[in-house]
């Protein structure tokens, strides 16, 4: 077994709530109707707010992802991962091992992805003197009234779009990594950081093409069981939102989302590289 440890990425960018309140609030025109109204309302901490969780996250939410797809690969191809530049995997294993990945990485995210949209999604300013204080005080309030309001369960709320959502779309991410580094890269040589750094980076933009829409009705539905309507289920809450707001709906946070993944996702593939070299 190797495990590529805990992957670092670039926080900062990843959990900006825009996305979030753009999937899920009716109330803004666009990506910097958003900003301006936040900025007003919540001065610069909007733009931070539910941070801290998804950065202490994003450690273990990377390796488990990064460790099951490697020995996830190793189990399916038989070779490990210095022969692999030798013989390299068929791309139906790099399929298969980015979906086991994605699986089981969105079982660990479901509780903090959780988290995060609920407190992104509160648009109330600081706590001043005398003003009611927020619903959620912080991730550990939050994850306590969760717990305590709609049961442990309330913490897996939105646990299966999630899981929908990362399952073909890891799979997919894996697959465009490798394809573009066997493109850019002599047979048998390991590709260059450069390659390392756009691949990965493209690889992330594709990932969240095809996940927004997904992505989308999983806010929603995570929101459900607070201020917004509740759904019957996944279809319930994609038709009801299609015929309330068109198809433009599946769309939201696909600009924000491609942004924030190029850079995220190229420094993520060079950490996971340079981890497999160090270690290898
Ligand atoms: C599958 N999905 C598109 C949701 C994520 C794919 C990239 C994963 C990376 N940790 C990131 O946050 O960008």
């Amino acid at each position: 077994m190797s495990w590529p440890g805990a992957m670092p990425s670039w926080p900062a960018c990843s959990v900006l709530p825009m996305q979030v309140r753009l999937q899920t609030q009716n109330t803004y025109r666009g990506i910097v109707d958003c900003m301006v109204k936040t900025y007003r309302h919540e001065s610069l901490l909007g733009f931070f707010k539910g941070m801290s969780f998804p950065i202490a996250s994003i450690a273990v939410v990377n390796s488990v992802l990064f460790g099951v797809y490697s020995n996830s690969l190793l189990v399916l191809t038989a070779t490990s991962h210095q022969e692999r530049r030798a013989q390299p995997p068929s791309y139906t294993h790099v399929f298969i091992a980015g979906c086991i990945g994605g699986f089981l990485q969105a079982y660990c995210l479901a509780p903090f992805d959780l988290i995060k949209v609920r407190l992104q999604n509160q648009t109330e300013p600081r706590a001043q003197p005398g003003s009611p204080p927020p619903r959620y005080r912080g991730p550990v309030h939050c994850a306590a009234s969760i717990f305590q309001e709609e049961g442990p369960r309330g913490l897996f709320r939105g646990a299966w779009a999630l899981t929908l959502r990362d399952t073909p779309t890891l799979g997919i991410y894996f697959v465009t990594y490798e394809w573009l580094c066997r493109q850019s890269t002599p047979d048998g040589q390991n590709p260059s950081s450069a390659t390392v750094l756009v691949a990965g980076g493209f690889a992330g933009i594709t990932s969240w093409v095809t996940a927004t829409p997904l992505d989308v009705i999983k806010s929603r539905m995570q929101m459900a069981g607070l201020k917004q309507r509740e759904y019957r289920g996944m279809l319930d809450c994609m038709v009801s939102s299609a015929r309330q707001e068109g198809l433009g709906v599946f769309f939201r946070g696909l600009t924000i989302n491609s942004a924030r993944a190029f850079p995220v996702n190229a420094v993520t593939f060079l950490s996971y590289e340079y981890l497999l070299h160090a270690w290898g």
